[in-house]
């Protein structure tokens, strides 16, 4: 599929997006290298969407430049067309055609198709070919989304939040298709707004906030950087009185680096050395009774609420 290369797949310098007076992109300036899984993390109305539209130049950039395979998306925009493939967040085709009639469909559209039964393959579909599209589950229609984006021989696969809605068992074999497909050639964008997703998948992750990029690195940077070095999560429950609580949080905020409060009855303190984290733990077993607390090693939603002070669902979801 896609050829040697050493120059970034994709760069955006200064994209900027705007509607009305809504920044939805705010200068977003990256690279993007052959042959990664790159996510593009954060809440909803963060500007995943816009910024990888605009990529796949379906919406014309207010300012800044982007290319794509060392194409320019505003003036070589049918030749990236050809190139890449793309699953939107919103995916509907033909119900009543099967699985294979529908990737085949899309293969007609192209000069040097992949042969259907071998993408059909590669995505574990086989079994599924001759069933219509309607009477799949919600995992199997997504991954033939894929199948429909991947015959074509894209060298860039772009996911638009390509697990949302799933159950965990479906989410989990989606990412297991998707972590072949460098293998196979293909370059992945993917915007989320799990966080379990990029700790799974991504090479590496641009944390987006409000149109601005936070942050850009691997999974285990980020947490090295902005997550400290163990955490403590007090879990509260019914029975914890408010002055308990009030308690347990004086005594994180006194000793953690950063305390973070979530909707899911947690206090999270972060700390970025391991004695301290663990003298704080011993400390707030004395503290009443109505809580259980665990020790652990920080991960992406440590980094997401130092850099976003965001919240999050108790699913892990951004909010
Ligand atoms: N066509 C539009 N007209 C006006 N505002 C828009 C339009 N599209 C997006 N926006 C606004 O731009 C911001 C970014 O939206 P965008 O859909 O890119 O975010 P997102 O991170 O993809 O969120 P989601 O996960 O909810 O799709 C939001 O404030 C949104 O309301």
């Amino acid at each position: 599929m896609a050829s040697e290369r050493s120059q970034p797949v994709i760069t955006t310098t200064d994209l900027r997006k705007e509607y009305g007076s809504t920044v939805a992109v705010d200068d977003i300036s990256l690279e993007i290298e052959d042959g990664e899984i790159f996510g593009l993390l954060g809440p909803n109305g963060a500007g995943k969407t816009t910024a990888i539209e605009i990529i796949q130049g379906l919406r014309t950039p207010t300012s800044g430049e982007a290319t794509v395979l060392g194409l320019d998306i505003q003036t070589d925009l049918h030749k990236i067309k050809d190139r890449i493939g793309v699953v939107p967040q919103s995916f509907h085709t033909f119900e009543r055609l099967t699985v294979r009639e529908n990737v085949a469909l899309i293969a007609n559209l192209h000069t040097e198709p992949l042969a259907v039964d071998d993408v059909l393959d590669e995505l574990a579909l086989r079994e599924w070919a001759d069933d219509p599209f309607h009477s799949l589950s919600g995992g199997y229609q997504r991954r033939t989304g894929i199948a429909m984006a991947l015959v074509g021989d894209p060298d860039v696969l772009f996911l638009d939040e390509p697990t949302t809605g799933l159950d965990p068992a479906a989410r989990r074999a989606t990412w297991e298709q998707i972590e072949q497909l460098p293998a196979m050639g293909t370059t992945v964008v993917l915007t989320t707004h799990y966080m379990e997703e990029v700790e799974y998948l991504a090479d590496r992750v641009a944390l987006l906030v409000d149109g601005h990029v936070k942050a850009i690195d691997t999974v285990p940077a980020l947490i090295n950087t902005y997550a400290g070095e163990l955490k403590v999560v007090v879990h509260l429950d019914e029975s914890t009185t408010g002055t308990e609580a009030d308690a347990l949080e004086a005594t994180l905020r006194e000793t953690a680096d950063s305390v973070h409060k979530t909707d899911a009855d947690k206090l999270i303190g972060v700390f970025g050395e391991r004695q301290a984290a663990q003298d704080t733990y011993s400390e707030l077993h004395d503290i009443g009774t109505g809580h259980s607390i665990d020790l652990v090693s920080p991960d992406m939603e440590d980094v997401f609420l130092t850099l976003a002070d965001s919240t999050l669902s108790p699913g892990g979801e951004l909010q």
